[in-house]
């Protein structure tokens, strides 16, 4: 209309109309248009978020970096690394420090008043743990660590029953007979030398120890590696663990990652793996339910449970445990048996929380011994003592009188804690010293920063058991350690992973010691998975005594 009343010349008409024709009305070039669009309207939004997060933090009253837009301060996390970055961040900025993973706000501390009202004292506005919902898909769905409220409460109140002492001493049996095999391989290994990758030799055992505790499966990974059940067992673990593109999915677009995960079109577990798996758990679950076979592990004492214990006895024992914890009450009528679904999704869940913690354990244990001889002696001394009281057995009674092997076990998770970080997520609004915490924000402890912080540990790098004798720890907090976490959400398998861990080292210490040798690394740097693994294999000698 406007075009027509004025008096153009032809020949921008005819410029006008060229362009329509060939321009316009060209489809690529509308598709580049409208791509254009959305591409403006996503940068102004990450712009507006980003002005947002810019003032976020201060008007809570907490400090922290300045934010980059899109990345929030992942980049720095992604580029140092879980355990190097809190560090740097926790000297920069003080005990509380607010930052952002893309557009997640996250709040960062190791002031230790703080940890404990947060993990204990007001632990009913802390009960869950961060989510990804591209991670909940089935059968890992119901994963006890990613379980909510009264859901996470009924399933830890039942499972809780599966690791009383009386259930671990009955369980140490298993642990034997798989260190017995382990004993049998160094033997022959240290014919032919005893140089060995910790690694592979102590996730073959913890492999073969929870698949035995937890349904009852003789795996024998050392002596046989390519077994089907390992195989998809290694499976899980290298797609669970591994870093990955999807990871940077998963935190910078988390809603797409969700959305694609939940069309099978990205899977971030590998679900032929987890099929096998649910196909023969289910197998077992049916068997025992027909009491076809019967046998003192997870399974079965989750399926006994109901018959086996009162309700009452169940919250008596958690509140005796988790005394401290006084607001938290079991305020619902819990239901008294696990579903087929919900037994079958904790299995999995022990296999991936009990392999790589126990093992990695183990072999830093092994690293710090081959590099201190001076404190294996004296562990070795303990062992021999402790086992000549009980007739050379080596049992859940004669470990647990070992307080040296306590000193050295913590020393070692202090220096490697195997989960760097340990989050929860706010239930409510809440404030500590004037600083505030929105509801749904996520908490988190930097625990790899939190044990190596000379204020706490002086020469944090020093590997010193003796840190951990009565006389030192009476002078620190309880929660200046959190290689397990704390509280009532802290690791279930905390005293299964110990006992574990603390009988193969006596059947191994009780005949070999570990060396240094060419291959062992000097200094231990980890990599940036948040998983405290070691950058290069770990390489020990095992000699016998
Ligand atoms: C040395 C070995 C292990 C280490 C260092 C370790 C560490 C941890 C940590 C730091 C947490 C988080 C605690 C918190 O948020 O307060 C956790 C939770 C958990 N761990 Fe472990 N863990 C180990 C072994 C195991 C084993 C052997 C199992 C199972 C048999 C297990 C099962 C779990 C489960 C189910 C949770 C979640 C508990 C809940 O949400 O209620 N862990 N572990």
């Amino acid at each position: 209309m406007i075009l027509s009343k004025l008096q153009i010349p032809e020949e921008v008409m005819d410029f006008w109309s060229d362009f329509q024709k060939n321009v316009l009305s060209n489809k690529g070039y509308s598709t580049l248009v409208l791509g254009g669009t959305i591409s403006v309207l996503v940068l102004l939004n990450f712009l507006k978020n980003w002005l947002k997060q810019l003032s976020f933090y201060k008007k809570l009253n907490i400090p922290g970096p300045t934010p980059w837009p899109l990345t929030g301060n992942l980049h720095k996390v992604m580029k140092e690394g879980f355990a190097e970055h809190d560090i740097e961040i926790m000297k920069k900025y003080g005990r509380v420090v607010g930052y952002f993973e893309g557009s997640t706000p996250v709040v960062l501390t190791t002031d230790i008043k703080f940890i404990k009202n947060v993990m204990i004292k007001d632990f009913n506005c802390f009960v869950n743990r961060r989510t990804f919902d591209s991670l909940t898909v089935e059968p890992t769905d119901k994963f006890m660590t990613i379980l909510k409220d009264e859901e996470w409460k009924n399933v830890r109140a039942i499972v809780t029953t599966a690791f009383t002492s009386g259930k671990l001493k009955s369980m140490s049996k298993h642990i034997n007979e798989c260190s017995d095999i382990f004993e049998n391989h160094l033997e022959k290994l240290t014919d032919q030398g005893g140089i060995f990758d910790t690694k592979k030799l102590f996730s073959g055992f913890t492999l073969d120890v929870i698949s035995s505790c937890c349904f009852g499966v003789s795996t024998n990974s050392i002596n046989e590696p390519e077994n089907e059940f390992i195989q998809h067992m290694h499976q899980i673990f290298r797609n669970s663990v591994r870093a990955d593109p999807k990871i940077i999915l998963l935190f910078f677009f988390p809603k797409l990652a969700a959305f694609l995960s939940k069309r099978g079109l990205i899977e971030f577990f590998p679900m032929k793996s987890l099929k096998f798996f649910e196909n023969f758990i289910n197998l077992i679950i049916e068997r025992r339910k027909n009491k076809l076979e019967t046998r003192d592990d997870f399974i079965q004492n989750v399926l006994d449970h109901e018959k086996n214990n009162s309700f009452e006895t169940i919250i008596k024992d958690f509140e005796n445990q988790h005394g401290e914890s006084k607001l938290y009450k079991w305020n619902t009528e819990l239901k008294k048996t696990l579903t087929n679904k919900e037994i079958l999704s904790q299995s999995i869940l022990f296999l991936l929380a009990g392999y790589e913690t126990t093992a990695q354990t183990l072999c830093y244990v092994a690293y710090n011994l081959a590099m201190n001889p001076v404190y294996q002696q004296k562990l070795c001394q303990e062992i021999d003592t402790v086992l000549e009281r009980h007739d050379g057995k080596i049992s859940y009674d004669s470990v647990n009188e070992m307080s040296y092997m306590d000193n050295v076990v913590d020393e070692s998770l202090r220096l490697f804690p195997p989960a760097v970080r340990l989050d929860r997520v706010a239930n409510e609004d809440y404030e500590y010293n004037g600083m505030k915490i929105k509801k749904g924000m996520v908490w988190s402890v930097p625990i790899w920063a939190l044990h190596h912080d000379p204020e706490i540990y002086p020469n944090p790098y020093e590997f010193r058991p003796d840190r951990f004798n009565d006389q030192e720890k009476k002078t620190r907090d309880n929660l200046a350690f959190l290689a397990f976490g704390a509280g009532p959400r802290n690791c279930i398998g905390m005293r299964f992973a110990l006992i574990e861990i603390k009988l193969l080292l006596t059947l191994i210490l009780s005949k070999f010691n570990f060396e240094k040798c060419d291959q062992t690394p000097e200094k231990i740097e980890i990599d940036n998975s948040g998983f405290a693994r070691p950058k290069i294999p770990i390489i020990v000698k095992v000699k016998r005594r």
